[in-house]
């Protein structure tokens, strides 16, 4: 796998660290966690939009934007990224994971 998300959670570590004129992380961070959390709400309600939609490069705009304030969050909470790309790393030694479901529920 690339490091592109390591690579955007190290610029928005820097932003945190040291605020940037004109930087839109910088604002994230200065307008708190209410706000980035608002914006990652936002963000995933727009990325549902986007699949139902059915446009592909629709989706791939909003799964980036929501990435990208998932990571703000992380930052803010102070988390890693790489503490949730060990947990998926850690999560890929274990297929089958599907639990037993009733009927009902497969739709949901
Ligand atoms: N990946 C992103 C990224 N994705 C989305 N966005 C911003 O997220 C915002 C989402 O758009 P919205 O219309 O929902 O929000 P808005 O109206 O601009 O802002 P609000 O008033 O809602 O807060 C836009 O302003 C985008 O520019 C991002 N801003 C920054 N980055 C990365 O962060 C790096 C540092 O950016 P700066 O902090 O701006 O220097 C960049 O090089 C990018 O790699």
């Amino acid at each position: 796998m690339n490091d592109t998300l390591q690579d955007l959670y190290r610029v928005i570590r820097l932003r945190q660290e040291t605020p940037a004129e004109g930087s839109y992380t910088s604002y994230l961070f200065s307008a708190g966690l209410d706000k980035i959390l608002k914006k990652v709400g936002e963000e995933s309600a727009e990325t549902i939009i986007a699949a139902k939609n059915g446009d592909p490069s629709e989706l791939v705009s909003e799964t980036s934007d929501l990435l990208y304030h998932l990571l703000v969050m992380l930052a803010q909470r102070g988390v890693s990224v790489d503490e949730v790309l060990a947990e998926l790393d850690r999560r890929s030694q274990k297929i089958g994971n599907l639990k037993p479901r009733r009927e009902t529920d497969r739709e949901s």
